[in-house]
């Protein structure tokens, strides 16, 4: 559905050129939804602006749905644009038209009818779960319903494409994961490809299929979800998957652990899957001569399936908790052994 080949983008600015996006090589394929993460200044946005047009490579090309965006121009381009429809951050609606006369005017522009238009935003309401508001204005309504009226009129053209960029951020927890649901039922309901662009592991997380991770401009690690979740191989994707494996107080049990034990091991084990049933515990305690002490456990769900995180401490004699690591290892668990830094 979407493949980028050797994009590059250069802003030339008065303190010289900056390369927003560098070198990248990209698939998506139809019916995923893709999440790009990376901080600020990565270059996210540029690259996402490129997937519907509204940025041109420098060199590259860019092919979204059949279209090589960097070549289409004038009426082509509208028609590209039509197809790969885009949420805001915040939200982009126009504040002096109702609910539906917002979810009506991309229909308007495409030149649809009236009779066609009312039943084409009857549909859109009850799809995104805004009934009875549909002639409440933008101010009226909460952060969640603004983006659903986002969402509603992102999908009025039948899209094959939906581009979110950091379409939860302005957004609290519990209202992100409602949108988040949504978007992962639209999704599944209308095979929608859906890239979304964060700076939130947890967005990944609930979501996204597969992921990039973004730095200075390339893509330096992607993969599945869970693959990544499970074994990040960057520096930075270790930062972003701590965002959501290990909660603050976590890093302050284990530096009080390793000042109060100096002997001893405290580690970390993330299973996946299959791997999440083996009684790994027991059987430490009952083959080796070691004490094991939980500090803290937790299981995430992903779009692939489930994966968990277990912080343990082992205490005994040195041959021993080396010989309970040795074992750990053969095991289908990755085993990351914590030292102070
Ligand atoms: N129109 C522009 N002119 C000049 N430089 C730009 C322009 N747009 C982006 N940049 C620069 O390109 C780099 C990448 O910016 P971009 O906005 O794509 O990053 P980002 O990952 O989306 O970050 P953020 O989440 O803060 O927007 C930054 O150094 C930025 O200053």
């Amino acid at each position: 559905m979407i493949s980028l080949q050797g994009v590059k983008k250069v802003f030339q600015t008065r303190n010289g050129k900056v390369t927003a996006v560098d070198d990248i090589d990209l698939s998506i394929n139809q019916g995923e939804i893709f999440g790009i993460i990376g901080y600020s200044g990565a270059g996210k946005s540029t690259l996402i602006r490129m997937l519907n047009g509204l940025e041109t490579p420098t060199s590259g090309v860019v092919d979204v749905a059949g279209r090589d965006l960097g070549k289409v121009r004038g009426r082509q381009l509208r028609e590209a644009r039509q197809e790969i429809s885009m949420i805001f951050q915040h939200f982009n609606l126009l504040w002096s038209r109702t609910v539906k006369e917002n979810i009506a005017f991309p229909l308007e522009i495409a030149g649809v009818n009236r009779e066609e238009r009312n039943k084409r935003v009857a549909e859109l309401v009850k799809l995104v779960g805004l009934e009875g508001r549909e002639d409440s204005y933008p101010a009226q309504l909460s952060g969640g319903q603004k983006q659903r009226v986002g969402i509603a009129r992102a999908l009025a053209n039948n899209p094959k494409v939906l581009l979110c960029d950091e379409a939860t951020s302005a957004l609290d927890p519990q209202t992100t994961d409602s949108i988040l649901e949504l978007l992962v039922d639209i999704n599944k309901r209308l095979k929608l490809t859906i890239v979304l662009i964060t700076h939130e592991m947890h967005v990944i997380r609930k979501i996204c299929h597969r992921v990039a991770v973004m730095e200075a401009g390339r893509i330096v690690e992607q993969g599945n979800v869970l693959d990544v979740f499970r074994k990040p191989q960057q520096p930075i994707t270790k930062r972003f998957v701590k965002q959501v494996t290990e909660p603050e107080e976590t890093q302050e049990t284990i530096e009080h652990l390793l000042a109060e034990f100096p002997q001893g091991r405290v580690i970390q084990l993330t299973f996946v899957g299959a791997s999440a049933e083996q009684p790994i515990i027991t059987n430490l305690i009952r083959k080796f001569a070691i004490d094991v002490n939980i500090l803290q456990g937790k299981i995430s769900q992903t779009q692939n399936g489930a994966y968990g995180t277990l912080f343990v401490h082992l205490d005994g004699e040195e041959s021993e908790v080396d010989k309970a690591l040795a074992y750990i290892r053969e095991q289908q668990v990755e085993l990351e052994v914590m030292t102070n830094v």
